[in-house]
C-alpha cells in the first residue's frame, strides 16, 4: 500500500487531522508532545502515518528523534506517495521551519509535498485571512487551508490530498531552500508576508498568562488546580458510585430471589456480585479522573503548569517537562512512561520514568476509595469547608508525589550524568488557550471506563472464582477451615506486623498480579465470611469486621507505593532497555511499601 506521511511541528493538529482522515481515535490534546510514537491508519487505499511533532530535522528529544528517523527513512522509500506537512496557520513562522527543511529533502529525492494550512478557523475568527495561492507560489508546493476541528474545507482538502497522492509527479516542488539558505530566516520572511499579526494571536493569551505565570498568583492557581483535581475525583464521583452500587445491589437481590439456595446461589452472591461487583462500583471515578485531566490538557493550562513546576522539579533532579508524564501517570503509568520521551535530558528522563509508578494511577482508585470509605467518616469536614473524605483522598495522592520526589532526589544523587546533560535548556512552547474539544473528550472519558473494565474484569473474574472455589471447599467447611483458610494461616505471619489477618494477606498477594484485584478478592472473601449473605457494601462489611485505623492507614499507604503492575514493568523494560532495572523497581517498591505499612502500624 502507498503511504502518506504526516509531519509537522508539535501541536499543529496532525493527530486530529489523522483521526478525521482515518476514523481512528488517537490522543489529541492542547500541548506539544502528545504523540510520541508512530501511528498508522488507512484512508481509502493509502496508509496514513502520524508522527510525533518536531520543530526541526535535528530532533532533540526521543520522540523528535523517532519522527526525524521516520521522515528520513520514508522519503527514500518507493511506497511513500506524498509528504503531508501540517502547518499551524496561527503560528506560521514556527511551523514553516520544519516544513521548509522537509520540502528541501523531498525535492532532492524527487518526492512531493502538500502543505495543510490547519487552524484556519482561528484565523477567520479574528477576521484575518491567508492568501494560500500566493503562499503556494512562494513555497513551490500546493497549500490547502482547512480546520481539522470545525471541519471547514476538510472534504475539499481530502479530495485534493488523494488526487495529489495518485499523481505526485504533478506537484513536485518547483522550488525549495537554496544551499546555505536558513530555514529559520526564510520562514520568518514568509510569516511576515502571509502570517497573522502576532499581537492578535497573543493578546488574550498574554493577559491570562500574566496571572497564571506570575510566581505568586501562578503558584496559588497551580496549587488550587491540583487540589480541585484530586479532591473532585472523589467528590464528583461519589453520587455516581452510589448509583452504581445501588444498581448492583438491586440486580443481586433480584437474581438471588429467583435462584434456588445452593452452591450456585452462593457462587453468584460471593464471587460475582461480591467480587466483580464491588470493583465495578469504581468505574465512575476513573471516568471523572479522565474528564478532569482531559480538561486540563485541552485548555492549554498543562504547558503553563509544566513551566511553573520547572524550578521546583529541577531541585529534585527532574525537569518541568516531567510534569506532564507525572500528571498523566495519575491515569495510567504506561502511556505516562512513554510520554517521558519528550524530556530532552536522558538523565532526567530516566529518573522521571523510574518514579512515575509512584503516581497514584487509576487502578489504585478502587483501593483508595474503599479504604477511605472504611477509615474516614462520611460527613466530616476538613478545616470546616472541605469534605473530609475528599481531603483524605488528596492526601494519598500527595503522599505518592512526595515519595516520588524524594526517590528522584536520591536517584539524582546516586546516578552519574554527563556535563552536557546538566546543560540542556528547558524549552516548551506555550499553546494558545482553547475551549476543550468536547466530542473527543467524551470519547476519551467513555473509553477510559470501558478500557478499565476490559483490562481488569477478566483477571478479577478469574481471581474471584479461584478464591471462591478454594474458600468453598471442602464442602461443609467454613472459610477458616477451607483450603484457602489453610493457605491463609500459612502466610499470615508475613502480614501480622501490618496489623492484618490472612484474608487481607491473600488479597494483597493476589494484587501483585494487578492492583485492581485487591478489591474483588476482598469482596469475595468478605462475602463468603458473611453468614447472612447480605449485599451491604464491602466498606460496611470491613468496618463491621473491625479494621483498625493504624492497620488501615498502613494498608492504603502500601498501595500508594507498591508497583503491582506487570504491564508497567514491561513498559519500563522496553523504554529503559533494562530488564534488571524494571524488575528491580518492582521488588524495591514492594519492599519499601511493606516497610512503610509496618512502620505506620507499629508507630501508631
Ligand atoms: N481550533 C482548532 N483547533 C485545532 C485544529 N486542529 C487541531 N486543533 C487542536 O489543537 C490541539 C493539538 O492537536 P493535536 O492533533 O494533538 O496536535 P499534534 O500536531 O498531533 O500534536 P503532537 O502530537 O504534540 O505533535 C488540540 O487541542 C486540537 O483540538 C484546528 O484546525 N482548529
Ligand atoms: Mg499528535
Amino acid at each position: 500500500m502507498q503511504r502518506i506521511l504526516m509531519v509537522g511541528k508539535p501541536n499543529s493538529g496532525k493527530s486530529l487531522l489523522f483521526n478525521q482522515l482515518t476514523g481512528l481515535r488517537q490522543k489529541v490534546a492542547n500541548y506539544p508532545g502528545v504523540t510520541v510514537e508512530v501511528k498508522r491508519g488507512q484512508c481509502q487505499n493509502y496508509e496514513i502515518v502520524d508522527l510525533p511533532g518536531t520543530y526541526t530535522l535535528r530532533g532533540l528529544s526521543r520522540d523528535e528523534e523517532i519522527a526525524v528517523q521516520e521522515i528520513k527513512g520514508a522519503i527514500d522509500r518507493d511506497d511513500t506517495a506524498l509528504v503531508l506537512c501540517v502547518l499551524d496557520a496561527t503560528r506560521l513562522e514556527r511551523s514553516l521551519v520544519l516544513g521548509l527543511q522537509v520540502q528541501k529533502l523531498a525535492r532532492e529525492r524527487n518526492k512531493s509535498v502538500l502543505f495543510a494550512l490547519n487552524f484556519i478557523d482561528e484565523v477567520h475568527r479574528v477576521g484575518e485571512s491567508i492568501d494560500t495561492d500566493a503562499l503556494s507560489a512562494e513555497l513551490g508546493s500546493p497549500v490547502v487551508a482547512l480546520s481539522a476541528r470545525t471541519l471547514e474545507n476538510l472534504h475539499e482538502f481530502k479530495q485534493a490530498m488523494l488526487g495529489y497522492a495518485a499523481d505526485p509527479q504533478s506537484i513536485l516542488p518547483t522550488r525549495s531552500l537554496q544551499e546555505g539558505e536558513l530555514a529559520a530566516k526564510r520562514s520568518h520572511q514568509l510569516a511576515n508576508q502571509f502570517g497573522m499579526q502576532l499581537d492578535v494571536v497573543l493578546k488574550n493569551q498574554n493577559s491570562v498568562d500574566r496571572f497564571l505565570l506570575n510566581s505568586w498568583t501562578g503558584s496559588i492557581a497551580f496549587l488550587a488546580a491540583m487540589f480541585v483535581l484530586f479532591q473532585s475525583i472523589f467528590t464528583l464521583a461519589t453520587p455516581l458510585m452510589d448509583g452504581v452500587e445501588f444498581l448492583i445491589a438491586d440486580v443481586a437481590e433480584k437474581v438471588s430471589a429467583v435462584t434456588p439456595v445452593g452452591i450456585f446461589a452462593d457462587f453468584m452472591n460471593d464471587a460475582i456480585f461480591g467480587g466483580l461487583g464491588s470493583f465495578l462500583v469504581f468505574v465512575p471515578q476513573i471516568m471523572v479522573l479522565t474528564l478532569i485531566i482531559g480538561l486540563l490538557e485541552d485548555s492549554g493550562y498543562l504547558a503553563r503548569a509544566a513551566l511553573m513546576c520547572h524550578r521546583p522539579l529541577s531541585f529534585f533532579g527532574l525537569s518541568g517537562r516531567s510534569f506532564i508524564p507525572y500528571l498523566s501517570g495519575h491515569a495510567c503509568a504506561i502511556p505516562a512512561i512513554m510520554a517521558a520521551r519528550t524530556i530532552e535530558s536522558p538523565h532526567k528522563r530516566l529518573i522521571t520514568m523510574m518514579t512515575i509508578p509512584l503516581m497514584s494511577c487509576s487502578a489504585r482508585l478502587p483501593v483508595y476509595a474503599l479504604l477511605v470509605a472504611v477509615l474516614v467518616p462520611r460527613d466530616g469536614t476538613f478545616l470546616g469547608i472541605f469534605d473530609l473524605q475528599g481531603a483524605a483522598f488528596f492526601g494519598l495522592y500527595f503522599f505518592g508525589i512526595i515519595t516520588a520526589l524524594i526517590v528522584s532526589q536520591v536517584l539524582n544523587k546516586a546516578m552519574p550524568r554527563d556535563l552536557e546533560d546538566s546543560d540542556m535548556p528547558f524549552i516548551l512552547e506555550l499553546p494558545t488557550y482553547r475551549m476543550p474539544h468536547w466530542k473527543p473528550l467524551m470519547h476519551r472519558v467513555l473509553g477510559s471506563g470501558t478500557a478499565f473494565i476490559r483490562r481488569a474484569a477478566p483477571i478479577i473474574f478469574m481471581v474471584s472464582v479461584g478464591i471462591w472455589v478454594l474458600g468453598y471447599f471442602p464442602l461443609n467447611s467454613n472459610l477458616q477451615t477451607s483450603w484457602l483458610g489453610q493457605i491463609g494461616q500459612f502466610i499470615e505471619p508475613v502480614f501480622t506486623p501490618m496489623g492484618l489477618d490472612w484474608r487481607y494477606g491473600i488479597a494483597i498477594l493476589m494484587s501483585f498480579l494487578a492492583r485492581e484485584v485487591f478489591v474483588g478478592a476482598l469482596g469475595t472473601l468478605f462475602g463468603m465470611d458473611d453468614a447472612d449473605d447480605n449485599v451491604a457494601g464491602l466498606s460496611e462489611k470491613i468496618q463491621a469486621d473491625g479494621l483498625t485505623l493504624s492497620a488501615g492507614l498502613g494498608l492504603v499507604l502500601f498501595y500508594v507505593v507498591a508497583l503491582q503492575c506487570v504491564a508497567t514493568v514491561a513498559m519500563l523494560k522496553g523504554e529503559t532497555g533494562s530488564n534488571k532495572l524494571a524488575w528491580g523497581l518492582y521488588v524495591a517498591y514492594g519492599l519499601l511499601a511493606y516497610v512503610i505499612a509496618v512502620a505506620v502500624n507499629l508507630i501508631m
